[in-house]
């Protein structure tokens, strides 16, 4: 939340030199609050783990946010029950005529297929089209990320030589940007993935920037100039055990996995990894439904006719 000062104090200036968010006396006089709308679309198999893991950080907020779930009508849910599903979801279908103050859209193990085979392929493609109307700010992530850099954008997705697996070290390529405010200078994220999105194409479109990476994992931070749609190649969201969880899963099937890396003490899978994200997966959510979202998000959504590129 930003800190209210008079407008003329001088530490005004140094605070936002350094990348504080100062709100003076005028601005704060006219902020309204209402809680937040904001859509999950859950593509996970797994979507009662992912469902916690995100609420987790969302829930990490003073802000009052009012949640709703969705998952592609076009699928049939193999790993999540219809009963979960009819209970705590809705498609989008039912909520289309809404007006969202943020959307989540996360990853799915779909990044070795074609965009075109992925059977909700059709519906997620309307789905991004209708959030550049009707979405504040949009988060993607992982598989998510990779689809909606080429949906929007063209940007092509790479196949990898080894499975991106593991926590890695990732730096911040610029300052003064909100969405990483309070970073510290190097941070650690999970990432599990095939496949990676083109470096040289993102840096090619002058409607992106590149806000993180990693000299191993990639490009991780993405947005576009005006911040309505953020794209994260990793998953801050994961729990400690998440990579262990899918390594024993993928040793257990016979695959021939790497150890994911930087992960376990002394890479000794039988010893406990210790979750060194935290910080910043809450840190990212925070920055994103602060100042993406709330502070720019009409206060009477329903009215507006500016969420309109
Ligand atoms: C790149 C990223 O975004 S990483 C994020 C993805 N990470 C994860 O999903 C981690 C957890 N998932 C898993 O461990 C595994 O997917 C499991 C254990 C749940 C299931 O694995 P398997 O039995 O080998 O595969 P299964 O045949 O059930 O299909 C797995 C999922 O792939 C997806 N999928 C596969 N083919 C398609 C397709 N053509 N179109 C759309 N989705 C597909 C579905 O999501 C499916 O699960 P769902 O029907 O429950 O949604
Ligand atoms: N995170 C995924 C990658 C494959 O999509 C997994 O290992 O299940």
């Amino acid at each position: 939340m930003p800190i209210k000062i008079p407008d003329s104090l001088p530490a005004k200036e140094v605070l936002s030199g350094e990348n504080i968010f100062v709100m003076d006396e005028s601005q704060a006089f006219h902020q309204d609050i209402r809680p937040l709308r904001i859509a999950i679309l859950n593509l996970m198999p797994t979507k009662e783990t992912t469902e916690t893991q995100l609420l987790r950080l969302v829930g990490n907020s003073p802000l009052q946010v009012d949640v709703v779930l969705l998952h592609p009508s076009s699928h049939t849910s193999k790993n999540t029950s219809a009963e979960h599903l009819k209970s705590f979801y809705k498609t989008f279908d039912e909520i289309s005529d809404r007006r969202f103050d943020g959307l989540i859209i996360t990853g799915a193990p779909v990044e070795q297929l074609e965009f075109e085979e992925v059977n909700y392929w059709e519906e997620l493609k309307v789905i991004f089209e209708w959030s550049k109307h009707n979405v504040t700010s949009t988060m993607h992530i992982c598989w998510a990320a990779q689809a909606g850099l080429y949906h929007h954008f063209g940007v092509r997705k790479v196949n990898l030589d080894e499975k991106c697996f593991g926590v890695f070290p990732h730096t911040v390529n610029q300052n003064n940007v909100k969405l990483l405010r309070g970073f510290d200078e190097v941070f650690h994220v999970p990432h599990s993935r095939h496949t990676d999105v083109s470096r040289e194409d993102i840096l090619a479109n002058p409607e992106l920037q590149i806000l993180a990476e990693s000299e191993e994992a990639g490009v991780y931070l993405v947005s576009t100039l005006d911040g309505k749609q953020i794209f994260v190649t990793g998953h801050s969201e994961y729990d400690p055990f998440s990579l262990k969880w899918e390594y024993d899963r993928d040793i257990a099937k016979g695959m021939d996995i790497a150890i994911p890396k930087h992960y376990y003490p002394k890479d000794d899978p039988l010893r406990t990894p210790p979750a060194v994200w935290r910080a910043h997966a809450n840190l990212l959510f925070s920055n994103w439904l602060n100042y993406y979202v709330y502070q720019e998000t009409p206060y009477d959504i329903d009215q507006a006719d500016y969420l309109v590129f």
